[in-house]
């Protein structure tokens, strides 16, 4: 059989990169080893989102009790756990579907490089991922029973990532887990859990256990959550003092030194000498690329050191023809960076090598007790740009939308030049701030700049119109000084 492209992984990097080919017209193949959709779909963006959302309910109501609403509500973990499978199951048993009336030919069995642009399917012993026990219904019989060999001009690789173990808390998927355990072999709200590492999955999924009424400790060998360049320390000082005021313990600068599981709990000892016990322990110390078995020696797809495919700004590999997209690849490990390279590689792959992933474009957005969303430079990376960074700052103690929902924790900050008023970047913390970025993104690709707030009309009460307050004092200065200098947002002028 010949392809056109043929995308190995289909996560949001490896499906989206299908449907963007077969819209250029491509002809297209998908193959799959687990469950479609990836580790976003069944295991984290999704699932997760759907608790987080009842969660933050939870959450808003309570806040409200006294001022109109009477409770407190409290969760259903187990229900909310069904509730969850049947959302992720709803949109798996679609998918496939989608795909085919796009034209892509989705093949269910695992992927492997032959060099010549060739790739052996071979059929999985378990359809399901060794990493969750969710059954598949395949609907449109995609699931192959003998090897197949593929043909083709062009090859994708979008294998995604899988947990990093941790030595001292060696995961048993029971009392000591990963996150696909949480999402498919939790079978009961934990009384006590240890989330090792204050990263995007420790703040978030420690949030989400703590609102459904389990103790919740944060361990996190960093001094900060969410301790990552593009994460404004601000952003986590926000959260710090969210989570210590409704009740999650973090202990920074400190990881766990020994953990051992004793009738059924572990008892954890830290470097910092704390000693305590949970009932579980989630390990979220970050993710490593999925590359084994892949035959990438043999195609002679070059690796970092780190185990990550190397690709140029074209997100092509060491071989021509071959790219590589999304966690198996260096750069952010988001669903919303392997859809943006998606976009990119099977661009480049159709049409040669015109596009540049670019990742100042792709905002951040981590789902907690409270949202904090991110594009762009920050200030000190600006600064470390080069430019001379100035930052419009405000809280949402102004605004009327906030005061009305009785939600007025965060700020939004507008990072820009000081000299030419160009854009750089924002961070917006609070309500909805995982929406809001688009507006930010919007006018970081506009040619209006800082002009982009002002020149908009807006909706009142809203959210988005504190950002036309914060910027205006900005604008309006740059015009008294006859400094109106209209340039481009830094996606732009920054090619990487
Ligand atoms: C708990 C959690 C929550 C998250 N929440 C968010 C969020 O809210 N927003 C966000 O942007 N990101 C989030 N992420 C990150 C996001 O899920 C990943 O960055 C994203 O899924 C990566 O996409 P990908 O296409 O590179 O790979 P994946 O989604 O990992 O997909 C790779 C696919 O390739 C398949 N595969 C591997 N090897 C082979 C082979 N040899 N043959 C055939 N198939 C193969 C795998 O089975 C898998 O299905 C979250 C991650 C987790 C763990
Ligand atoms: N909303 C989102 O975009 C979202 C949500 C969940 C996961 N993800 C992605 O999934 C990937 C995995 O998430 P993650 O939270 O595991 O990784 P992460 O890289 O986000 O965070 C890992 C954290 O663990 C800390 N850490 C590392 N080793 C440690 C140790 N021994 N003891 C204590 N702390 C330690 C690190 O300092 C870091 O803060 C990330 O790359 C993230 O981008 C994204």
């Amino acid at each position: 059989m010949e392809f056109d492209l043929v995308i190995i992984g289909s996560g949001p990097g490896g499906y989206k990169a299908a449907i963007t080919a077969a819209h250029l017209g491509a002809k297209v193949a998908l193959v799959e080893r687990g469950l479609p959709g990836g580790v976003c779909l069944n295991q984290g963006c999704i699932p997760k989102k759907t608790l987080l959302h009842l969660a933050s309910l939870i959450e808003d109501v309570n806040g409200l009790q006294g001022r109109g609403l009477i409770g407190p509500v409290r969760g259903d973990f187990m229900a909310a756990m069904a509730h969850k499978d049947e959302v992720v199951t709803g949109i798996r048993n679609n998918f496939t579907v989608w795909l085919k009336r796009l034209g892509v030919r989705v093949f269910i069995g695992e992927g492997k490089l032959l060099g010549d642009g060739r790739i052996s399917v071979h059929p999985v012993r378990n359809l399901n991922s060794p990493e969750c026990d969710v059954p598949f219904t395949d609907k449109g019989k995609l699931t192959i029973t003998a090897p197949l060999e593929l043909k083709t001009k062009r090859i994708v690789i979008a294998t995604g990532s899988t947990p990093r173990e941790l030595e001292a808390c060696p995961s048993n998927a029971r009392e000591i887990m990963h996150s696909p355990d949480f999402m498919y072999r939790l079978d009961h709200l934990p009384k006590s859990i240890l989330c090792v590492g204050g990263g995007s999955i420790g703040v978030e999924l420690g949030f989400l256990l703590h609102q459904f009424g389990s103790r919740v400790c944060i361990v996190e060998q960093g001094n900060r959550l969410l301790d990552r360049p593009h994460i404004p320390d601000r952003a986590s000082a926000v959260l710090e003092r969210k989570f210590a005021r409704i009740g999650i313990e973090v202990r920074k600068n400190a990881t766990v030194a020994q953990s051992q599981i004793v009738d059924g709990k572990v008892e954890i000892t830290c470097t910092d000498g704390h000693r305590d016990t949970f009932e579980h322990v989630l390990v979220a110390v970050g993710r490593r690329p999925m590359t084994a078995g892949l035959g990438l020696d043999e195609a002679g797809v070059a690796l970092n050191p780190e185990g990550f495919i190397e690709v140029t700004e074209h997100l092509e590999t060491s071989v021509p023809g071959i790219y590589a997209i999304g966690d198996v690849k260096p750069g952010p490990m988001t669903a919303n960076a392997a859809l943006h390279d998606a976009k990119v590689a099977a661009a480049n792959a159709i049409n040669g090598n015109i596009l540049h992933s670019n990742y100042h474009k792709v905002p951040t957005v981590i789902h907690s007790a409270l949202e904090i969303a991110t594009v762009g430079l920050t200030e000190d990376l600006a600064e470390q740009a080069g430019f001379d960074a100035d930052v419009a700052r405000s809280n949402f103690g102004g605004s009327g939308k906030a005061r009305a929902h009785h939600d007025y924790e965060g700020f939004i900050e507008v990072v820009h030049d000081a000299e030419t008023g160009q854009l750089l970047g924002g961070c917006i913390v609070g309500p909805e701030a995982g929406e809001q970025i688009h507006m930010m993104s919007a006018a970081c690709q506009s040619e209006r700049g800082l002009w982009f707030f002002t020149d908009m009309s807006y909706s009142h009460p809203s959210w988005c119109e504190e950002l036309e307050t914060v910027i205006d004092p900005y604008t309006s200065a740059f015009s008294k000084s006859g400094k109106e200098v209209f340039r481009p947002g830094i996606f732009a002028r920054h090619p990487k």
